[in-house]
């Protein structure tokens, strides 16, 4: 019932679709789609369905930690943080920077994690992976154990073989297919 609420409200908001690829990918690359997963992340209803959907695909692997690279990831982190504590299991949230700050205590992650904890690296849209990956990198380079790589969205564009290619899977919620059926 929450994934089939969570699908309509990603179809009836998120989804752009045009004749012409006008969509500037992060990747640089055109797309005649979109998917605008802020649109779900930031309302009410929306993250709560994604911080469930989340949680419950996440909390077969118990990590200690749930993050990715900023901003995709942080409202998710978030709410299945929130979520795995009203459930009697806390998973910590934690924020992964672009670039570590140049000040202050010089970090590129933020949050309260321990070396050695395993992390769930989240996502709201995997294209090529790029963004997951960096997000990868900056875990493991913090001593981090990344346990996978979690997302709302797949568009199925190379990035699930990308995450292979570092000894990982890629879990999603959707596949760009049954959104744009
Ligand atoms: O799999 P990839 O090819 O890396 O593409 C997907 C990434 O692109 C978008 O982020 P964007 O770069 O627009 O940044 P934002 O989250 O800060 O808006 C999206 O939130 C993913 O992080
Ligand atoms: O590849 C991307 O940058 C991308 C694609 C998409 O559909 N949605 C998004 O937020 N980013």
């Amino acid at each position: 019932m929450e994934r089939e609420r969570l699908k309509a409200l990603i179809k009836e908001r998120s989804l752009n679709v045009a004749d012409e690829p006008i969509f500037k990918l992060s990747s640089g690359k055109l797309s005649r789609y979109y998917v605008d997963l802020k649109r779900i992340t930031f309302d009410p209803e929306g993250i709560y369905l994604v911080g469930k959907l989340m949680y419950d695909l996440i909390k077969p692997f118990s990590p200690d930690g749930v993050g990715g690279l900023t901003l995709g990831a942080d409202p998710i982190a978030y709410s299945v943080a929130f979520i795995s504590y009203m459930d009697g299991n806390p998973i910590k949230p934690f924020v992964v920077r672009k670039e570590a700050k140049e000040h202050g205590m010089k970090r590129q992650i933020e949050g309260v994690l321990q070396e050695g904890s395993r992390v769930a690296v989240v996502e709201d849209v995997v294209t090529t992976a790029s963004s997951s990956l960096k997000a990868v990198k900056a875990c493991r380079n913090a001593g981090f154990e990344v346990i996978g790589v979690f997302c709302i969205v797949d568009r199925k564009e190379g990035g699930r073989e990308a995450i292979r290619e570092q000894g990982l899977e890629l879990y999603s919620l959707f596949s760009i297919d049954e959104l744009l059926s």
